[in-house]
């Protein structure tokens, strides 16, 4: 019997054509996420915010996802209406979501909100921006974490077999092109028009072009669909309520979860504040020290592929995640050293942070496809992002919080376009502490998931490519 195989599939050009499409969106998706961090004290000195306002409009990514269980239901949208529609619907999303934080920061909502639940004052005198954009944000969210989800089930049907942790790795690492035009650009686009919200918009115009881009590998990926039914090779299942506790069931899946949400605790949120950091800490200007955290986003889209091939030849994923969580902490303690302040120190550490960031996530998204069956994968990597968006929520309220009750150690009066400003002066020691100690135990969850393995034999530490 003429053995039931793929022929786009197997076509090498095809499943890279593929990967370039998906990861061009990929792109154009990550560049809102960190578009407002260069811009933090411009955006407390423009729209009034406070260290805890900011937090609180970065939080935002999460509510959603975390509290109306978003992420299980996109799992869901994902493995019952397929990769295409899922993307489409994401990135319909996305721009709403962008288009009411554009609207929030462009100077259309005034006003405080005042929130008391009991004798709890939730919020306490917040300028309405703040939530307004929160708001916004929490709905790019939701749209983004569904792509995310949708484009890794994509990647893996295309690659399962061949160049897995390659191809995700790629694929994430295009994403990091977004997050460093978004640690690179705001500054000089701000610079130019005087505007915090002219990033925003930036991101509404890639988001219409990425969703374009999408619309051609729908045309490419219909074709393999038609080409497995006419070979009678079975589409995937459908989703199915078993499959949530099925997976739940898994320890090692849980190991990874929350290896993952401590670990990018440590880096987004981290990424969110860096540039204040540097600017704080390392006393440089604020457009040179938005280009230092942007070295972070490019030594990781050079290396994870890079991880993620060696990965994918000679395995050992389970090591590589507790290497990166290592190197996660060192990174984090030192910038916690008040004395280490000269800046070649800060781009040294930032670099590091980068091959950390490639390390981990090289290995983690494979390994999850290895512990769970491609059927319930989209649904896995679903619970997976909903426990990392609580990281995701409550860190920045922490840090900002953190910043405003215990780190303030002044304020200096510099002269922005042609007007005095007060401009709040913070210590980051203790947040960067707060960091390491996400890291740290990254590091027992990323143990304890090797020895998981060495018992059930997942093959986290084999390789991925079947010669
Ligand atoms: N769930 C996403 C979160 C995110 C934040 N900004 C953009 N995406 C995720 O973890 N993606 C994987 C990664 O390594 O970026």
């Amino acid at each position: 019997m003429a053995e039931k195989i793929s022929s786009l599939r197997e076509s090498k050009s095809a499943r890279w054509v593929v990967l370039i499409l998906v990861s061009f969106t990929m792109m154009c998706m990550y560049y809102l996420p960190d578009a407002m961090a260069p811009l933090q004290q411009n955006l407390q000195s423009k729209l009034h915010w406070s260290a805890t306002d900011y937090g609180l409009f970065t939080s935002g990514y999460g509510w959603f996802n975390v509290f109306l269980l978003m992420m299980v239901f996109s799992g869901m949208i994902l493995d019952k209406l397929g990769t295409r529609f899922t993307g489409v619907l994401a990135i319909g999303i996305m721009l709403a979501g962008a288009g009411i934080k554009y609207w929030a920061i462009a100077g259309h909502v005034d006003g405080t909100y005042e929130l008391t639940i009991g004798s709890w004052q939730v919020l306490g005198l917040t300028p309405k921006s703040a939530v307004v954009a929160g708001l916004g944000f929490a709905l790019f969210g939701v749209g983004s974490e569904m792509f995310g989800i949708a484009a890794n089930k994509a990647v893996v049907r295309w690659f399962r077999g061949k160049e897995m942790a390659l191809a995700i790795g790629l694929n994430t690492s295009t994403g990091r092109i977004g997050t460093a035009l978004a640690m690179f650009t705001p500054q000089p686009l701000y610079n130019l028009t005087k505007d915090v919200s002219a990033p925003v918009l930036l991101s509404i115009v890639l988001l219409c072009l990425g969703l374009l881009v999408y619309l051609f590998f729908n045309v490419i990926d219909k074709r393999l669909d038609k080409e497995e039914s006419d070979a009678g090779i079975a589409s995937d299942e459908e989703f199915k309520f078993s499959d949530i506790a099925d997976i739940a069931r898994n320890r090692a899946f849980w190991y990874i979860s929350i290896l993952c949400v401590l670990f990018y605790s440590a880096v987004f949120p981290f990424i969110k504040f860096a540039t204040n950091l540097i600017v704080q800490k390392f006393s440089v200007t604020d457009t040179f020290a938005g280009y230092i955290p942007a070295l972070l986003p490019f030594s990781a889209l050079l290396l994870t592929p890079l991880f993620g091939g060696i990965s994918d030849k000679k395995g050992k994923g389970a090591s590589i995640m507790i290497l990166g969580s290592i190197l996660l902490v060192c990174v984090h303690l030192l910038f916690a050293i008040p004395s280490l302040n000269s800046f070649p120190i800060a781009i040294g550490l930032v670099v590091v942070l980068g091959i950390a960031f490639s390390l981990v996530p090289s290995a983690m998204w494979p390994a999850i496809a290895k512990i769970i069956p491609e059927s319930k994968l989209g649904t896995a990597y679903a619970m997976t992002f909903w426990v990392q968006n609580w990281g995701l929520m409550l860190v920045p309220l922490l840090i900002g919080w953190v910043l405003d009750k215990y780190c303030i150690i002044g304020t200096i009066t510099r002269v922005i376009d042609g007007k005095q400003e007060q401009l709040t002066q913070y210590n980051y020691t203790i947040p960067m502490l707060i960091f390491a100690c996400f890291g740290v135990l990254a590091i027992g969850f990323a143990y304890l998931l090797k020895a998981e393995d060495k018992k059930k034999g997942y093959g986290l530490e084999q390789p991925n490519v079947i010669e």
